[in-house]
This record gives C-alpha cells, structure tokens and sequence, in this order.
C-alpha cells in the first residue's frame, strides 16, 4: 500500500508540475516578443504597425477643401465703415458745429473755431483758409436765417476735394495685368492694407496675384500668404532676404502668365536713408516695368502719427511717383483732418482709408460721405 501510495502521490506532483511549466511557457510567450530573426522588425514592422496607414487611410482619400472666405461686398462695407467713420470723427464735427451756432461770433469763437481745427491735423494753412471762407459766408448771408451746418458742410467737401480722380488703376492694358505698388513704412498698416485691397478685387470678381516682396521680415512675408490664402489668392514670395525686386519681377510674371487683373506688390518700407530706399524702391519699380507698367503707386499712412506721418509722406513721395493714400487706422484718431493736410502736401488724392483691424474694414475715400461722417448725418 504505501508503494502504491508513494507511486500515486508521484504520479500527482509530476502532473502539477507539468501543468506549472505548461502554464509559465504560455504566459513567458504572451509578455516577450517573439525571439529576434535577423532584422525581421526593422523589415516588416509588427502587424498593428502594418496596419496603421490602413487605418488613416480615408483620412488622406478626403482632402480638406479649404475654405474660402467671401468678403464683404462694396455696397455693405460702405454703410458699416461710415458709421465707425462718424464714431471716431464725430467730435471734430461735433466741436465745430456747436462753435459755429453760437449767438455771437466773437473773436474767441473763431480762435477756438481754429483749435478744433488745428488739433484734428487739419494744418495750418488750410485751417486759415477755411476759417476765412466760413467768416466771410456767415457774415454775409447771416442776416438771412442762414444754417451754420449747409455752409460748413460746403466748405469742409471744398476742402477736402471733391474734385480729385479717387479711383484706384488696377487695370492695365494691351493683356498685361494693372500693377499696384504698396510703399510705406513698416506698422503703418501696409501689408495688411494690401491684403484688405486683394479682398476687395476679389468681392468685384477680379484675379488677383500678390508679390510679397517685404522680404526683410519674415514674418510680413507669412502675414500676407495667409491673407492671400484666405480669399484663394496666389502669393509670390522668395527666401527670408531675397532680392525685393526679384519677388517683384516674379509675382508680375505670374500675373502675366495667368492672365490675371491685378497684381499688387507688397514692399519693405525701411526708413533707415532717404537713398536707400529710393535704391530699393526704384530697382523694383524698373524691374516691374520691364513687363508691364505701374498703374498704380499707393502711400500708405498711419491717421494716428500726425506730424510723423507727413514727414514720411514727404520722403515717399520724393523717392516715388505717388498716385494715391490710404490712411489707416483713422478708426482710432479723431484726428481726420490729415486727409485735408496730406492731401495738400503731396497733391495726390486720399483713395482709401482704414477703418479697423477687420479683413473687410477698408473703404474708399468719399469727400461728401466723409464730411457727413464728421457732422454726423446727411
Ligand atoms: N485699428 C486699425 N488697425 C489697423 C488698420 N490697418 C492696419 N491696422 C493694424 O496695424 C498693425 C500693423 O499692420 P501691418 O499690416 O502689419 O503693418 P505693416 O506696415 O505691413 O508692417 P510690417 O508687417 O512690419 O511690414 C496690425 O495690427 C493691423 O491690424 C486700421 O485701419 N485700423
């Protein structure tokens, strides 16, 4: 019995120590990898590995449409932008107005008449002239019950011009696209004012090409590829450095062979030297013009900066051939009288103005709708 006993008790621990064994083979297979056969990892990667591209596959079947935006329309932007205008410039109508409805017209009205006028940058010669023109009018025709608004709206319109050809040349001729350079210094709103003008082109179903050849920032060169990408227009751009002129000389030639509108060429506005930047700006106008003509040179101008803004006008407008304005930021300055003085300095026609950081906040200058902004009305 106990050999048949020590037989059996045998038979019990060799089979438990079967199983165990069976049981560590089954588990040590399922923690370690499978043994190394030469490179087989490197050479066909582990199954999940395999499938993985499978599995994003659809991803890449689908690509992402990329979406346009559509910018406002001329007719919308205008009623928008005319009453930020008036909000901004208000005051300056506003001050004016209540000055000129006094009961009596003393000195120390038309002084103050002359403040208001001289701190909105209206200047100093045109404020003279227009303080003369309302003192002899209200002289005049004020024994008949005459408005004090109907002839300050009159004179403020005489003022500003409405005479000057405002329309922006962004056509060319004989099939080659109109070229539009964009100067001025850097922060005063230029690369982004060249972006809101391709918004507006392309609202009226213009083609459009952008040069960005504000080569010197990095940064100026991304800012205007995403404008561009924005509304699907095409930015030409070069290397962090690259010659202004070739960015130039490129982007027209692509605005050539795509049979587009307008071309409009963003520049560097280094203010460093006065020849240095008559260098810059003159190599890439006559690189352009070996291909089509400029049809257009815009100035573009901070309302915020008075003073500083005209000496810059007056260093641009020796360098190149200015054909228009564009005043930005006049949203946040009361003081729209530089359009009045600018104007005077350079002879050239305000053409647009900023009014706000939106893509879609540029409009374009009207002399009867500006001056009814600053009076508040019609
Ligand atoms: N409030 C307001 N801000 C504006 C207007 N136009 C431009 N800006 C802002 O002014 C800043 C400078 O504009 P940019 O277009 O970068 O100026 P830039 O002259 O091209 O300067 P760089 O990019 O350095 O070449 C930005 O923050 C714009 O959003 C405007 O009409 N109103």
């Amino acid at each position: 019995m106990d050999l048949l006993y020590l037989i059996a008790l045998i038979a019990v621990v060799a089979v438990l120590a079967i199983g165990a064994g069976v049981g560590l083979l089954v588990r040590g297979g399922r923690k370690q990898p499978p043994a190394p056969t030469g490179g087989t990892d490197v050479i066909a990667p582990p199954p999940t590995e395999v499938e993985a591209p499978a599995e994003t596959a659809p991803a890449v079947e689908v690509p992402e449409a990329p979406v346009l935006e559509k910018p406002e329309g001329t007719a919308s932007r205008l009623v928008r932008l005319r009453q930020r205008l008036a909000g901004s410039q208000g005051g300056l109508g506003r001050g004016l107005l209540s000055l000129l409805s006094r009961d009596r017209l003393d000195e120390d009205t038309w002084e103050a008449i002359e403040d208001v006028l001289l701190t909105a940058d209206v200047g100093v010669a045109p404020t003279q002239e227009l303080v003369e023109k309302l003192r002899t009018r209200l002289r005049v025709e004020g024994g008949q019950t005459v408005d004090a608004r109907t002839v300050l709206r009159e004179e403020l319109i005489a003022l500003v011009d409405p005479d000057m050809d405002r329309r922006l040349q962004v056509s060319g001729a004989d099939g080659t696209p109109g070229v539009v350079l964009v100067v001025g210094v850097n922060g005063t709103g230029k690369t982004t004012t060249v972006g809101k003008i391709a918004r507006i082109l392309v609202a009226e179903d213009r083609s459009v090409v952008l040069g960005a050849a504000d080569t010197f920032r990095a940064a100026a060169v991304e800012q205007l590829a995403t404008w561009g990408e924005r509304v699907g227009v095409d930015v030409v751009r070069g290397p962090e450095g690259t010659d202004p002129a070739s960015v130039a000389f490129e982007s027209v030639k692509e605005g050539i062979d795509t049979k587009a509108d307008t071309v409009i060429v963003d520049t560097a506005g280094r203010l460093q030297n006065k020849a240095g930047l008559m260098d810059e700006l003159g190599k890439v106008k006559r690189v352009i013009e070996k291909q089509a003509p400029v049809t257009e040179v815009l100035l573009v101008l901070d309302a915020t900066t008075g003073q500083n803004g005209m000496i810059q006008a007056r260093v641009f407008s020796e360098v190149v051939n200015v054909t228009g304005i564009v005043l930005t930021k006049l949203d946040g300055s009361a003081k729209g009288g530089i359009v009045v003085a600018v104007q005077r300095e350079l002879g050239v026609p305000v053409k647009l103005v900023g009014l706000g950081e939106g893509a879609d906040d540029l409009a374009p200058f009207d002399a009867a709708a500006f001056v009814d902004a600053l009076l508040g009305g019609s």
